[in-house]
């Protein structure tokens, strides 16, 4: 399967509720046009793409400074469909249906006006994209159209568009550094995904050829150490323990001086989450940041947080708590399978401008993605690939 079917299989049931709501609006106030018949289409959408996109790559980059993930073996497009498919008459009626139409030459479409904008809105504010960017965007997709008569495909291409334009400045893997190791300190709320996501980075590049270490940080949770070290086995990569209850800052010292001496490429750091007691977790990430600044001063290289997209809205609050309690330097979103909240994220690209190095959708050791923003868009929206 494409990348985008695998991705807008898992990802999100948003984009069947987004798509609901759009094909509602449309029907709702709407009026079938007649299709010119069999004249060329007056706005062809894409035609679906050979989809020839890149099997998945490490979410990492490829920096001048440092040597290249593995190259991935060329991209395959998917099998082409053997000629069993529908004859030519059946696929156009096929197509027509993708864009909109009705059997029968028809479209459903509606005036853009205040009352469908408010629409829009709600929808997009139901949606999880937050009242600011539900409102921005509406306006945009407005702009120059107002008293204009759109079908829900026009709808959905518009949306999508302004999906990527907001989704496009913060998808970036994650920056790799000459420096060895790299200190990758990853944070966020218990049960976020951290764990997982370490593993899944961790495999991922070991398989780019990197030389990873692990350090289990959460060293007050006995059953994250185990989790952990179930992870570094998958992956084969060495985690790094110390005793429940003993000082994370001091693992993470050892840590740090393991992957020196091992010359590990990355040195990936877990930490805890417990924001019950908020003074306490900035002092344990206070102090680790101190600790491996003594072995190297540019260290922690980056600071992840690990985002959970079903907590929804409260992904934003998450951000501006970890904000102040470390340097953030980037995200991944995690659980993007199976929720309908995926409108988050644009969400927060839209007010904090995070890079977004992946997205996680799945719990199996390949389930973390980069992030591809047309994807993304074409798949919260309800289109095809792009
Ligand atoms: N469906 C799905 N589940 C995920 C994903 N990432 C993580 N999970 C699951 O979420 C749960 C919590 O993940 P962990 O990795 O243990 O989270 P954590 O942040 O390390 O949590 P603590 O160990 O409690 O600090 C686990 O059951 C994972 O399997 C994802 O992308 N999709």
């Amino acid at each position: 399967m494409s990348l985008f079917g695998k991705l807008k299989d898992k990802l999100f049931k948003s984009s069947s509720k987004l798509e609901e709501g759009l094909d509602a609006i449309v029907e709702d106030g709407g009026t079938e046009e007649q299709q010119p018949e069999a004249a060329p289409d007056p706005d062809p959408a894409p035609a679906p793409a050979p989809a020839a996109k890149p099997a998945p790559t490490p979410p990492v980059a490829k920096t001048p400074t440092a040597p290249a993930p593995a190259p991935k073996p060329a991209a395959q497009p998917d099998p082409a469909p053997t000629p069993t498919g529908p004859p030519p008459a059946e696929n156009a009626g096929i197509l027509g249906r993708l864009l909109g139409r009705q059997q029968g030459g028809t479209v459903v479409k509606r005036t853009l006006d205040d009352d469908m904008l408010e629409q829009l809105e709600e929808l997009l504010i139901a949606a999880d994209l937050g009242v600011d960017t539900a409102l921005r965007v509406t306006a945009n997709m407005a702009e120059g159209r107002f008293g204009k008569k759109l079908s829900t495909q026009e709808i959905k291409e518009l949306l999508a568009q302004e999906v990527a334009r907001i989704m496009e400045p913060v998808a970036k893997p994650l920056p790799l550094y000459a420096k060895k190791p790299q200190v990758v300190l990853v944070v966020g709320v218990n049960g976020s995904g951290k764990t997982t996501t370490i593993g899944k980075l961790a495999s991922q590049f070991r398989a780019a050829g990197k030389k990873v270490v692990i350090a289990a940080g959460d060293t007050f949770r006995a059953a994250a150490v185990e989790q952990l070290q179930v992870w570094g086995d998958r992956a084969g990569v060495p985690v790094l323990t110390a005793p429940e209850g003993s000082d994370p800052a001091s693992l993470a010292f050892d840590a740090m001086t393991r992957a020196q001496a091992d010359g590990a490429d990355l040195l990936l750091i877990d930490t805890a989450g417990r924001l019950q007691n908020r003074a306490d977790l900035m002092e344990e990430l206070a102090k680790i940041v101190r600790v491996i600044k003594k072995k190297d001063p540019d260290a922690p290289h980056n600071t992840l947080l690990v985002l959970d997209a079903t907590t929804g809205q409260n992904a934003i609050s998450q951000v501006e708590t970890f904000q102040k309690l470390s340097d953030v330097s980037g995200l991944v979103m995690t659980k993007l399978d199976g929720t309908a909240k995926g409108g988050i994220l644009v969400s927060l690209a839209d007010r904090f401008g995070l890079p977004i190095h992946a997205i996680g959708v799945g719990e199996q050791i390949d389930d973390l993605a980069p992030f591809d923003p047309e994807d993304f868009a074409a798949a919260l929206t309800g289109l095809g690939p792009k």
